[in-house]
């Protein structure tokens, strides 16, 4: 079933001024539910903008973006925070918790938010906090607990609105060579369990937990690995391989 939609997505910003920059030329993507997605690309390639258009924190230029029949170019800005916190999840390279909560009341926020009774809060926690091993850090503070379990708290966060996608911009990004599998295996299960994700990352070694790896390069979707019925190992060479051809240039092995 088709979740996200984008058609010839363009993204200018400062249009018309000395300082114009087309961040995005012209994606077209669908994801499926059940998709986890990798989105690779070098510095400057378009990958955050393209996040944060699906975020509904920036407006394309132009183009078409489509999430499970709400179109996002229409969508009116007071609607957008609301829409942000019922539809999508989102996890983030620096975590963005709050050190002024416990660890609970930051996996309740979007529902507090979203004025949602307290009982419900906690019957959706309990589940989530098992799976996640973070049940004994529940009534801790962020400072308290280490990067990767900060990384599993703000995981529960984006997990406990049942939210139709999980954006995460880096994730693996401040965490340890263990704490970024154990957090990627995570994510494979939570997609194994129905969960759409699309994750931006630099490593291809993060990218091989996913599904399908899109390259962008220079604002339009350039490549696309997937994983299919090759060893993880297989798919991460896979991947290195394209990443290395795209940054040196050198396209004839990669269709
Ligand atoms: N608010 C903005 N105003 C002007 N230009 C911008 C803005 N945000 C991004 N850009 C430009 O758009 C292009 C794409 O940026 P984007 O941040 O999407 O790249 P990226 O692939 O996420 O890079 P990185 O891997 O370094 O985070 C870059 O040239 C960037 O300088």
């Amino acid at each position: 079933m088709n979740l996200l939609k984008i058609n010839h997505l363009q993204k200018v910003f400062n249009e018309n001024q000395p300082n114009q920059v087309e961040a995005l030329k012209d994606i077209s993507l669908n994801v499926e539910k059940g998709d986890f997605i990798a989105i690779m690309g070098e510095s400057g390639a378009g990958k955050s903008t393209l996040l944060n258009i699906i975020a509904t924190l920036e407006k394309a230029t132009s183009g078409q973006i489509v999430l499970n029949g709400t179109d996002l170019m229409t969508l009116k800005e007071k609607k957008r925070a609301q829409f942000r916190r019922e539809h999508l999840g989102f996890i983030f390279q620096q975590f963005n918790l709050l050190d002024t909560l416990t660890n609970k009341d930051n996996i309740f926020l979007p529902l507090v938010l979203s004025k949602v009774k307290y009982s419900e809060m906690e019957k959706r926690i309990t589940p989530i906090a098992q799976q996640l091993g973070i049940t004994k850090l529940l009534d801790r503070y962020p400072y308290e607990i280490s990067g990767g379990q900060k990384q599993r708290i703000a995981v529960a966060r984006a997990l406990i609105t049942n939210p139709e996608l999980i954006l995460a911009d880096e994730p693996t990004g401040a965490l340890d060579s263990s704490n970024s599998e154990r957090l990627l295996r995570l994510f494979q299960t939570i997609n194994q369990n129905g969960q759409t994700i699309m994750m931006v990352t630099h490593s291809a070694l993060a990218a091989s937990y996913s599904k399908k790896v899109i390259f962008i390069k220079d604002g339009i979707v350039f490549h696309e690995l997937n994983h299919g019925q090759n060893s993880e190992n297989q798919f991460l060479s896979q991947i290195s391989q394209a990443a290395l051809a795209i940054q040196e240039g050198d396209y004839n092995d990669l269709h």
